[in-house]
């Protein structure tokens, strides 16, 4: 038997089970032996009855004392049994397997393994899997059963039938690391490992074994990236550009001087723009950090070129907002702007085609409309995508095909480690912004509870009269009967009644026109309206300096990472912030949750903290779905060993990474592949 050989050298693998093995991917022997657990069963001695509790899955051994009773509700046949041991009786129940009436005899003892729920006020064991020989049972103790994904036509069963032959039948599995490394490491061996992680010998081992692929998958990713980063770094532009004397008259004459990270970030983007190589780089920075100037610095020095460029941001409201800026920087410049965006009509938006086709703009600001098939650029030499993790990988991809090769920057406000970075954009050279502007004053927080809301308005009024705006964030936008949380409408006439008529309350939610949504932004940011009631819309990037209060209503119901995002909004000019979070539970698990925001304004604090409570599903409201998913490995939980991993792929040569790669000549594209349909 051969790693590539098909699965129907298998025996009991026909046509039919081939089909299904094909619709999750199993085509091969080693697709087969890469499919692995999702879980372990475990099973344990039997329990006495008067030992069970609600929720237990646990095997008994008892006997019938009741004879199985048959009913049909709709669909479902139930067959109602009781069995009794020394100690006490329990229910049982089974579905749709009527046959177990003929085969189950009374007085006789079996061993029953299920799930107990209770129903009815008394605990009920659900389905369970009888073993009608105890041998049976006996023998499956302390082993660790594999759990595997399935699809119709395909059983647990089965898998392990076909996983225990090729055990049987392959001598070797590929092993694709370094025997130095191995060692260095302490890696189980790969052939083991493969053994161990389907039928464990013992949960230490599992873990083991479990390490050991979970190594290579990081492994061999970090040199396959390592690989593809040193192929793009000699793919040459077709865009070079040189220094222009307007960045820096620019920078001099901004109200502010940049920050020193600011500084440096432009010289890596600088030296990226002037050199015979494509762009590729990442700014990350808080909220508020200053990287809006950094990709107007870019756009700036790429249209000075001759070449045109084009920022795509996630949300109309922030289009407009960046339009706007851009118009106010630029155009002394001679830079010429245009906004596009899926709101406009259809008159505007061929007008804006026209434009952009016949170079008549060098700077496209805009939305997901900017990636259009209708949309032709003419030279399109800079693409920068602002908080990139609202967007697929995909329409960044997308966007870049509309020029020839362009360079690319992206800006990311989300505060990731080090590591993570690494692997997340990892063909990305990296930039840190890691640095407030110094007349920054640190955001006051306070955690309370609803009963605080009217000294908060009156918080709130005193802001107002010192000529200062806030936002108030609800979860909900309209009323539901189902959840028990603030909504957008509502709330804005509470809060119309408790302030003083003279100041405005308005409010703004996802469910608006785009040109309403717009006004009332454009309004908030001239200050007309002073106090705005919104959801989560303004969470990104939104950018009134003015504003200096946020109020976040049920802030439990918030990841901590999306709180601060939202924090974010205030704090960004001279003006001393306020954030005030309201919880509204008692759970002490919440507010202790919401006092990591109070103590800490740093980004990449609260999301370590995030990540040790709430795992990392929530945390990053990036990639969460399905992004960048190895078959065992998380990149998330198992951040220790991708940390050694990649700095055991630090260790290899160019030479040796070619040797793995050429040696198993379809892993670096399978590796590859897996990258472009998840980076
Ligand atoms: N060096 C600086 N000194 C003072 N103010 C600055 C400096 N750099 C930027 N700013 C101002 O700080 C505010 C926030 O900057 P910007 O909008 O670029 O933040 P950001 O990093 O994009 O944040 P976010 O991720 O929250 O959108 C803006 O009003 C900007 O004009």
């Amino acid at each position: 038997m051969r790693y590539n050989d098909s699965i129907d050298v298998l025996k009991g693998i026909g046509e039919k089970t081939k089909k299904a093995f094909q619709r999750i991917g199993i085509e091969t022997i080693q697709d087969l032996l890469e499919h692995y657990p999702r879980g372990y069963e475990e099973f344990g001695m039997p329990v006495c009855i008067s030992q069970i509790t609600e929720g237990d899955t646990v095997t008994i051994e008892a006997s019938l004392v009741k004879s199985p009773s048959s009913k049909k509700v709709r669909n479902l046949q139930i067959l109602n049994a009781e069995v009794r041991d020394h100690t006490g009786t329990l229910s049982v129940t089974w579905f749709n397997m009527p046959y177990l009436m003929n085969k189950l005899r009374m007085g006789s003892r079996y061993l029953f393994r299920g799930k107990v729920k209770v129903k009815y006020g008394r605990l009920v064991m659900e389905q369970p899997k009888i073993y009608f020989n105890k041998d049976e049972y006996y023998r499956l103790l302390k082993v660790l059963q594999p759990i595997y994904p399935l699809t119709e036509g395909i059983t647990n069963n089965l898998i392990i039938k076909a996983v225990r032959q090729i055990h049987n039948e392959l001598q070797f599995a590929k092993d694709y690391i370094p025997k130095k490394i191995a060692r260095e490491y302490s890696l189980m061996d790969r052939t083991k490992a493969l053994k161990e992680i389907h039928f464990p010998k013992d949960r230490a081992s599992m873990i083991k074994a479990r390490e050991r692929l979970v190594f290579d998958e990081f492994f061999l990713y970090s040199l396959a990236l390592r690989r593809l980063k040193s192929s793009k770094d000699f793919s040459k532009t077709e865009y070079p550009m040189r220094i222009k004397p307007e960045c820096d008259d620019l920078i001099k004459n901004l109200p502010y001087s940049l920050t020193s990270a600011q500084l440096s970030a432009w010289e890596d983007v600088k030296k990226d723009l002037t050199s015979d190589r494509i762009m590729n780089r990442l700014i990350q920075g808080d909220v508020g950090s200053g990287k809006t100037i950094l990709a107007v610095l870019a756009l700036l020095m790429a249209a000075k070129n001759g070449y045109q460029a084009c920022l795509m941001v996630p949300t109309e409201v922030l289009a407009k907002q960046h339009y706007k800026s851009l118009c106010g920087l630029l155009t002394n410049y001679g830079v010429s702007i245009c906004l596009l965006t899926g709101s406009m009509t259809a008159k505007e938006k061929r007008d804006a085609y026209d434009l952009i086709k016949n170079h008549m703009v060098d700077v496209v600001v805009g939305t997901h409309a900017l990636i259009q098939e209708k949309v032709v650029y003419d030279n399109l030499a800079l693409v920068i995508t602002d908080e990139q993790h609202r967007f697929g990988v995909r329409q960044r991809e997308e966007l870049m095909t509309k020029g020839g090769k362009p360079h690319v920057l992206v800006m990311s406000a989300t505060p990731i480690p080090r590591t993570l970075a690494l692997i997340l954009y990892g063909d990305l050279d990296i930039s840190v912004i890691d640095e407030l502007p110094a007349q920054r004053l640190p955001i006051k927080n306070c955690v309370v509870g609803t009963d605080y809301r009217p000294a908060a308005y009156r918080f709130i009024e005193k802001q107002v009269a010192m000529g200062r705006q806030a936002y108030v964030i609800c979860p909900m936008v309209e009323e539901n009967e189902l959840i028990e949380a603030e909504n957008v409408i509502d709330y804005t006439q509470q809060l119309k009644e408790a302030l003083p008529a003279h100041i405005k309350v308005e409010y703004l939610h996802g469910k608006m026109k785009a040109k309403e949504k717009n006004d009332i932004m454009e309004r908030f940011a001239q200050g007309d309206i002073q106090v705005l009631v919104s959801t989560t819309v303004v969470e990104v990037g939104v950018n009134v300096p003015n504003a200096t209060v946020m109020m976040v209503e049920n802030a439990e119901r918030f990841g901590l990472a999306q709180l601060h995002q939202l924090r974010g909004r205030v704090g960004r000019g001279e003006h001393q912030s306020y954030c005030i979070f309201v919880c509204g539970t008692q759970s002490r698990e919440a507010k202790e949750r919401l006092e990591i925001l109070n103590k800490s304004n740093d980004g990449f604090y609260i999301a370590e903290e995030d990540l040790k409570l709430r795992g990392p599903g929530d945390l990053f409201g990036i990639r969460q779905s399905g992004d960048l998913e190895f078959k065992l490995g998380n990149i998330y939980t198992d951040a220790a060993i991708l940390k050694i991993a990649a700095e055991a792929a630090r260790k290899i040569t160019d030479e040796e990474a070619q040797e793995i790669f050429e040696e198993n000549p379809f892993l670096e594209d399978k590796i590859l592949y897996q990258r472009s349909s998840t980076l």
